[in-house]
């Protein structure tokens, strides 16, 4: 009984989110190359919703959900959770968000991320925003990072960097190869890294100012890009 439940759940969510039809925008980038810190800028600016990955995995542990503990077991190794715990998450959070332009952060991470996605939520991003960085400055600062995170110790930090090279990257190679890669340079100081990442959100500020749509302005330069 309760399987039939669960099936006509997840149907019922895969279906609202198709209606949606969101607006969606991967955030990639090694371990500390500052995916989070610029999300927030572009939140500010241009009314996305931000959803990390990783956040959303933490705070399922938190919640005490029966998940937690091999989550937890998972991100002490740098290993990657299996995406359909990983997109019920990202699911959930975008229907109960009341917005349809989403940043997601992290994910996917791995092809099984990349293809379960797709599948599962006949969602395409628009584009794929990836943050380029040394793995020197990436240790740099994950060790100064300071929040706490049981997985910012240089032994894990290190399988991190493995995983990334190893999993991620080609994920980033396949939407590279479909032209949907908006590559920046993330070693530079954060201010620096944000007007890179501005100018392709709103590539003519100048028409915001004036009174232009955001919407009008991002779908424009999709088009442009595409
Ligand atoms: N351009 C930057 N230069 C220096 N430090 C940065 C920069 N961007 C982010 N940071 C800092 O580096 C750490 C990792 O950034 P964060 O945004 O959490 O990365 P990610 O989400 O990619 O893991 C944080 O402590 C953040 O304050
Ligand atoms: N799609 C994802 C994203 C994160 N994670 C887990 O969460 C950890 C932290 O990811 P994160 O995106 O919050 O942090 P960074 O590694 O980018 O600093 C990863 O090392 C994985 O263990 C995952 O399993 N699947």
């Amino acid at each position: 009984m309760g399987t039939v439940v669960n099936a006509a759940n997840k149907e019922e969510a895969n279906r609202s989110l198709a209606d949606l039809n969101p607006t969606v925008v991967f955030v990639l980038g090694g371990p500390g190359s500052g995916k989070g810190t610029q999300c927030a800028n572009i939140v500010q600016h241009f009314g996305f919703t931000h959803l990390s990955a990783g956040d959303l995995l933490r705070a399922e542990i938190k919640s005490g959900s029966e998940n937690g503990t091999m989550i937890s077991n998972m991100i002490k190794e740098g290993k990657i959770v299996p995406s359909e715990v990983t997109i019920k998450l990202l699911q959930k959070a975008m229907l109960e968000s009341g917005n349809d332009k989403f940043l997601i952060d992290g994910f996917p991470r791995n092809e099984e991320n990349r293809s379960a996605f797709e599948a599962v939520t006949k969602v395409e991003p628009s584009f794929v925003l990836f943050f380029d960085c040394s793995e020197e400055e990436m240790e740099r600062r994950l060790l100064s990072r300071n929040q706490g995170r049981e997985d910012d110790n240089i032994e894990t930090i290190r399988k991190r960097f493995k995983v990334f090279l190893e999993s991620s990257l080609p994920v980033i190679e396949y939407y590279n190869s479909k032209g949907k890669v908006r590559k920046i340079d993330a070693g530079r100081p954060v201010e620096e890294v944000y007007e890179s990442v501005k100018a392709i959100f709103a590539p003519k500020d100048e028409k915001i100012d004036a009174g232009r749509p955001v919407e009008e302005v991002f779908e424009l330069e999709n088009e442009k890009a595409d």
